[in-house]
């Protein structure tokens, strides 16, 4: 039997967008039949499409030049958005719990009654609002390490069989990087587990700042780590994991507790399984071990 994934909990199969008069202020979205704010705001758990959703009811108080929303679990602008002279903030609030800032700004003056239309169209999006939040937090909690912030194990395996299944469709590179620090038992030994908890968390953010935004870093838990590199990254591989090895191997938190990180890489081959690649990378890392720790082999 199959679950829903808390990842696929979006009802937004299909695109609705607000359309209370014939006046589109957003360009780029689609004018759609009438129905009331509430009721689109029901058909998405998504807040960017949300967000879009309200700036089109609210570009019909006020042209508006831009809408930003900022919440505890990320910032989104709608579509089209541009600043402008006139700026308007306001707080949504929920049963005494902020849930989001929004940002409005216009060519034209925020007058106390536009402000009062804008305030009910913000009492109609606060319970959809709180559970698009409730979702994303959710999907946080159970796809993200919660010490690091990386992601999971969970997580990892959704994203290397969609990462395997993509590059063996479009023919192109994936490489998988296995991490695991050495001698990191003894901090916790001897300076607490606290100091160790330090010491992961200098790990993911020396990994975080040694690699580029779109590849994807996990912590599998205890003090393993793992990459994968899609595209041209997996070209690199090798030169990008020596990188990473190096910059942990020569930060002070791992110098003063004495960790150094081993790593094993594999990269996909023709015809081989997403199995075997991870075989492949967690034989490699085996043999970095054998042959000294705080070092690199590729498979
Ligand atoms: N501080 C802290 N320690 C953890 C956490 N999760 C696991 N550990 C500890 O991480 C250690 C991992 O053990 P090993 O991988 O054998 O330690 P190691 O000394 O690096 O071993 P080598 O890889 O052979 O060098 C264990 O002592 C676990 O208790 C955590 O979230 N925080």
């Amino acid at each position: 039997m199959e679950y829903l994934l808390v990842q696929d909990v979006a009802l937004n199969s299909a695109p609705s967008y607000a359309a209370l008069s014939k006046v589109q202020h957003w360009q780029d979205l689609p004018q759609c039949a009438e129905q009331s704010l509430v009721s689109q705001l029901q058909t998405t758990l998504d807040l960017q499409q949300q967000l879009n959703i309200v700036s089109m009811a609210a570009g019909k108080v006020l042209p508006l030049s831009s809408m930003q929303l900022k919440t505890s679990v990320g910032c989104f602008s709608a579509s089209g958005s541009q600043q402008a002279d006139f700026e308007y903030r306001s707080v949504l609030v929920l049963n005494q719990q902020c849930l989001a800032e929004v940002t409005y700004h216009s060519e034209y003056a925020f007058t106390p009654l536009i402000q009062r239309e804008l305030l009910l169209l913000e009492s109609e999006w606060l319970f959809a609002l709180r559970n698009a939040l409730v979702v994303v937090r959710l999907q946080q909690l159970a796809m993200r390490d919660t010490l690091t912030g990386l992601g999971n194990r969970r997580y990892f395996d959704d994203a290397f069989n969609s990462a395997t299944q993509l590059a063996r469709r479009n023919n192109s590179h994936l490489a998988l990087l296995l991490l695991d620090l050495d001698n990191f038992k003894q901090v916790n030994d001897n300076a607490g587990h606290a100091a160790g908890d330090e010491v992961l968390l200098a790990v993911a953010n020396i990994m975080r700042d040694t690699l580029r935004a779109s590849d994807q870093l996990f912590r599998f838990g205890g003090d393993e780590f793992a990459v994968l590199l899609a595209g041209q990254e997996a070209d690199s591989a090798e030169l990008v994991a020596r990188r990473v090895v190096k910059a942990i191997n020569q930060h002070h938190i791992c110098q003063d507790y004495k960790v150094s990180a081993s790593a094993g890489l594999a990269v996909l081959k023709p015809e081989q399984d997403k199995a075997l690649l991870f075989s492949a990378a967690d034989a490699a890392l085996y043999q970095a071990k054998n042959a000294g720790k705080s070092t690199v082999r590729v498979a």
